[in-house]
């Protein structure tokens, strides 16, 4: 059985002020049945980690260098955010294969790197809407995975992410049918080339304008295993909801 995930992704957002919503969070949801992440800016980490040494929170980075250590300015490497207090990172998010031209085997070797030194990762996909327009999702969608994802995994190691980049931060959601669609054909090709097994136990979140509002039907979906929540991640007014709804889906 999958524990269900919600997770958080603060992206270029929070500062010390911020912490109290992971405290709120942390306080409303002690008894929480989903799992819930949320990845902070790296500068956050370590004074978040105060809010979550007990209960159903765990931290997350948004991204590390596929190296251990060494000569790499501005860099940081995943035995650094462990030590900061983080158990996941995200990689491959659609704005860092965008704003730092990170490609798939460049999500690969990080995702090698944070695995060799015990992190979890959440390895996030999507299509463009020329390319949804054109009926090349599922073809984009099985290049990413083949592409991105190492072959040492396993369902407690790796998360998947869908997120349609033209519903990143922008109000439009795919139809629930789309999602389904995406959804089973990622745990289809996860299957084929992992074994039913393994495949099995990858949790597939969606991402991608999740609110309050459109959770509970998007949790609905039967492949969806959580969401990998932006904007609505940062008040634990909106987020609250969403875990709510996780936990009764
Ligand atoms: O990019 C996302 C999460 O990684 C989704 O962001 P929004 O929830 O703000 O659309």
């Amino acid at each position: 059985m999958r524990r269900k995930l919600a997770a958080g992704n603060w992206k270029m957002n929070g500062t010390s002020a911020d912490l109290e919503q992971i405290e709120a969070l942390a306080e409303a949801h002690a008894g929480a049945l989903s799992e819930i992440m949320i990845a902070t800016p790296d500068t956050l980490l370590h004074r978040a980690s105060a809010f979550t040494k007990t209960g159903p929170i765990t931290l997350g980075a948004q991204n590390c260098h596929h190296r251990e250590s060494g000569a790499h300015t501005g860099d940081v490497s995943a035995e650094m955010l462990i030590d900061a207090g983080a158990s996941y990172v995200i990689l491959g998010h659609s704005e860092r294969r965008a704003d730092h031209d990170e490609h798939d085997e460049d999500v690969r070797s990080k995702a090698r790197a944070a695995l060799k030194a015990g992190l979890r990762v959440i390895i996030c996909m999507g299509e463009e809407l020329e390319e949804r327009e054109a009926d090349n999702t599922l073809d984009i969608i099985g290049g990413q995975l083949a592409g991105s994802i190492p072959d040492d995994v396993s369902g407690e190691t790796l998360v998947i992410a869908y997120e349609p980049i033209w519903a990143i931060g922008t109000g439009k959601v795919p139809s629930i049918a789309q999602i389904s669609e995406v959804h089973d054909f990622i745990r289809l090709r996860l299957e084929q080339r992992f074994g039913p097994q393994i495949a099995r136990g990858i949790r597939l979140l969606y991402g991608g304008s999740v609110k309050p509002a459109n959770a509970a039907e998007i949790f609905a979906v039967q492949n969806v295993d959580g969401a990998l929540v932006g904007g609505a991640s940062l008040k634990s007014a909106d987020f609250g909801p969403i875990i709510e709804a996780l936990d009764a889906s």
